[in-house]
């Protein structure tokens, strides 16, 4: 087994002399399509009946995420190893075998072929063992993209406040990934739970509660495979030297782009159409009649994270580190800025158009969403991220019997 000598330096919230009896940490990577992130909490329980605090979080991550690696699993598993010696330095000594490890792959290894999904899943695994700490059964695998949503909910409504007390006002949460994309929310009216598909409604418990709750998670609608999805590159057999063109790109673009492993050439309209209008007709035919759209969310406002908080913060929408609050229509009015003055644009991401107009058409024509609907664009609550680890490390911690 691994071990390192006692490091010389602990952040000062988890500073082996500080930790106070019912401190307690956990250890949750975020194998998402487009890095691997590693979070490591800091708990604290002040009495059994009080939910647990969230003391700190150390946060870090690599690019690119664990799918690019799908034809090389160890160099892939290095990565984890990479952010994993920061948790060695960062939870002391002595709870290094009360700590436990777990990685979730999300919608990049979904869309690999088991067989290299498991490869990579198993190479990581063998990463773990070697580490000091608590490896409990199942900790390296693929979440059900349903989880995904509920974590992130749990997650986000956790850290408002919104899950102790009795007057809880829950909020609905949207986030945008590079592969799949997820809407959860707590549905408020019976005919909400009639017209709603069976598999898009999950019962979770939590904190002794049970939530009965709005999830799906979507997979080739996140913003980089739905790019793929517009050039009419997703799920193909890409033939060398091949050339996809789109109105959403600007008209003398020709470059390279790779995702998922596979490499793919990309272009404007040369000689046809390029700007807003044409740009959403054929986003549309991406999304158009392929989503659910539940009534109920037309008229309440959600939690929106992930690629709507970059592109928002890209475009001065929003402030890059305060996030900021948002309507739809914003959305579509900066999709029409970028896209028709694509050469004013030139020096940030030539996808910075398609982007704005899928999440303009995602929003609007996919859940359908209302012009003024609207959307919290936040980034961090408290100091900590709003990602779906934080609720998967308390589903982790509450499975193990530590907490409730
Ligand atoms: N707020 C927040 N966003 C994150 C975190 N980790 C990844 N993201 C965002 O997630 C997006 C990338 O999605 P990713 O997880 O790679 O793809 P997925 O596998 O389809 O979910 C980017 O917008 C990242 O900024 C995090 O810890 N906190
Ligand atoms: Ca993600």
């Amino acid at each position: 087994m691994r071990r390192r000598e006692r490091p010389d330096f602990f952040p000062p919230n988890v500073c082996p002399i500080n930790a106070k009896a019912n401190t307690f940490y956990g250890i949750m990577f975020d194998a998402g399509s487009t890095g691997t992130r590693i979070h490591i909490y800091t708990f604290v329980q002040k009495s059994p009946e009080d939910l647990p605090e969230v003391e700190g979080e150390i946060f870090e991550s690599v690019k690119p995420g664990l799918s690019a690696y799908a034809d090389q699993p160890e160099k892939g598993a290095e990565s984890v190893k990479t952010l994993l010696d920061m948790a060695i330095d960062a939870v002391p000594p002595h709870l290094w075998k009360k700590t436990p490890v777990v990685l979730k792959a999300t919608a990049g290894l979904r869309l690999l072929s088991e067989e290299k999904a498991e490869a990579l899943l198993s190479e990581v695994k063998e990463v773990f063992e070697e580490s000091p700490f608590l490896v409990p059964e199942d900790s390296v695998g693929i979440m059900d993209g349903s989880h995904e949503g509920i974590l992130a909910w749990i997650t986000v409504n956790f850290l408002t406040g919104q899950l102790s007390g009795q007057n809880q006002q829950t909020v609905g949460i949207l986030d945008l990934g590079g592969a799949s994309t997820q809407i959860t929310f707590l549905p408020r009216f019976e005919e909400t739970l009639k017209e709603t598909p069976g598999d898009f409604l999950t019962s979770f418990e939590m904190f002794n509660k049970t939530y009965k709750l709005y999830t799906h998670s979507y997979l080739g609608f996140g913003l980089k495979a739905a790019r793929l999805a517009t050039l009419g590159a997703f799920n193909m057999e890409v033939v060398d030297g091949q050339m996809f063109r789109s109105s959403c790109l600007p008209k003398q673009l020709e470059a390279e782009w790779h995702f998922g492993g596979v490499k793919y050439r990309y272009g404007g309209n040369k000689e046809g159409e390029t700007g807003f209008k044409p740009c959403y007709l054929e986003v549309l035919k991406v999304v158009k009649g392929k989503l659910h759209q539940p009534e109920e969310i037309r008229g309440s406002s959600f939690y929106a994270f992930s690629y709507y908080y970059d592109r928002a913060a890209d475009t001065n929408l929003i402030d890059y580190e305060r996030g900021g609050v948002l309507e739809v229509r914003d959305f579509e009015r900066k999709a029409k800025e970028v896209c028709d003055n694509m050469e004013r644009y030139n020096s940030a991401s030539p996808f910075l158009c398609m982007d704005l107009t899928y999440i303009t058409v995602l929003l609007k024509e996919g859940f359908g969403f209302r012009d003024n609907t609207v959307l919290q664009l936040t980034k961090k609550v408290n100091d900590i991220e709003t990602s779906w680890t934080l609720g998967a490390t308390f589903y982790l911690l509450q499975s193990l019997g530590m907490t409730y």
